[in-house]
């Protein structure tokens, strides 16, 4: 499902002494299936977008056209539960918004609010469970029992059991360990590559930006201020810092060996390419390096 932005702005709290922009003339448009990255500094306006591509937040001004529907500030509350579940969004923290008896119950309650049988609901909650790996061991457990990172998987999984045709994600691994990050971010591929699944990620995290994503949004003051793919993006890393963004650590690493006389051939984004680059400065002729 295509989304495009059409010159969206939304204030917070319009017409009173705290009102403050959250987006400023936006226009943008995110690409059926597309696996998006927004970066940008805290406060820029990120966590706004996201809600205007679920219609959380309607345009205080321009409009957002999700699928077919074009969301505008007149927009009713009615009839929007279709598209909620279309397009799925996980918060910062999801977490926290655990509240059922059981894991099972909780993962259910979405399909189940929106007319699913309580037979349907259980299978699409088991389906999203495994995607997630939970085991079924915890299905009858309070999520209150469980870590925080197989909470965090519970919660996405109450997301995932809606069959989201869009999954936007808000910092989805954040305060997790790295392996807890690099089994979610895994995932998130996995969902992409093989169900079709969109992805719209939000992260400060400048390697899975590199790693996963097709395209990035760079956000400043409520702008958009760049969009292109990561290496479009990363290519300038005296505009990144004046942004107070940085590079992926292979790049910072790769740029730090050419400080030092290393001639790789190219800035690499992910690790796997700095060991591509490294190997073939090692051993121009193509050897195996021993
Ligand atoms: N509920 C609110 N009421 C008033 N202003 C808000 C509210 N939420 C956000 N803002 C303001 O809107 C602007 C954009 O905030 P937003 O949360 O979208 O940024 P962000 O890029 O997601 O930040 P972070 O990385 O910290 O999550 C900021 O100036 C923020 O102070």
């Amino acid at each position: 499902m295509e989304i495009v932005l059409d010159h969206v702005s939304y204030t917070y709290q319009a017409g009173t002494p705290f009102a403050g922009d959250g987006l400023r003339d936006v226009s943008v448009t995110i690409p059926d299936g597309a696996y998006t990255a927004i970066i940008g500094q805290t406060g820029s306006g990120k966590s706004t977008l996201l809600q205007h591509l679920n219609a959380l937040l309607k345009p205080t001004a321009g409009t957002v056209k999700i699928g077919d529907r074009l969301i505008t500030a007149k927009t009713s509350n009615k009839n929007l539960k279709p598209l909620r579940a279309k397009v799925g969004l996980v918060f910062q923290f999801a977490e926290n918004q655990l509240f059922e008896e059981t894991v099972e119950k909780d993962v259910a309650f979405g399909p189940k609010n929106f007319g699913a049988t309580e037979e349907q609901a259980l299978t699409q909650a088991h389906h999203a469970l495994q995607l997630v790996g939970i085991d079924e061991q915890y299905y009858q457990q309070s999520p209150f029992d469980l870590s925080g990172g197989q909470m965090r998987r519970v919660a996405i999984a109450g997301v995932l059991a809606m069959e989201p045709e869009l999954l936007i994600l808000d910092e989805p691994t954040a305060g997790l360990d790295p392996k807890g990050r690099a089994e979610l971010m895994g995932l998130f591929a996995t969902l992409h590559r093989e169900q079709g699944i969109g992805i719209v990620l939000v992260t400060h995290q400048m390697e899975d930006v590199a790693n996963f994503a097709e395209r990035v949004l760079v956000m400043a003051h409520g702008q958009l201020i760049k969009q292109g793919t990561p290496a479009e993006v990363f290519a300038d890393p005296a505009w990144l810092a004046a942004q107070h963004l940085g590079l992926p650590r292979a790049a910072q690493f790769a740029r730090q060996l050419q400080a030092k006389g290393v001639p790789l051939p190219a800035v690499p984004l992910t690790e796997k390419a700095l060991a591509q680059e490294l190997i073939q400065v090692l051993h121009p002729e193509g050897g195996r390096p021993s």
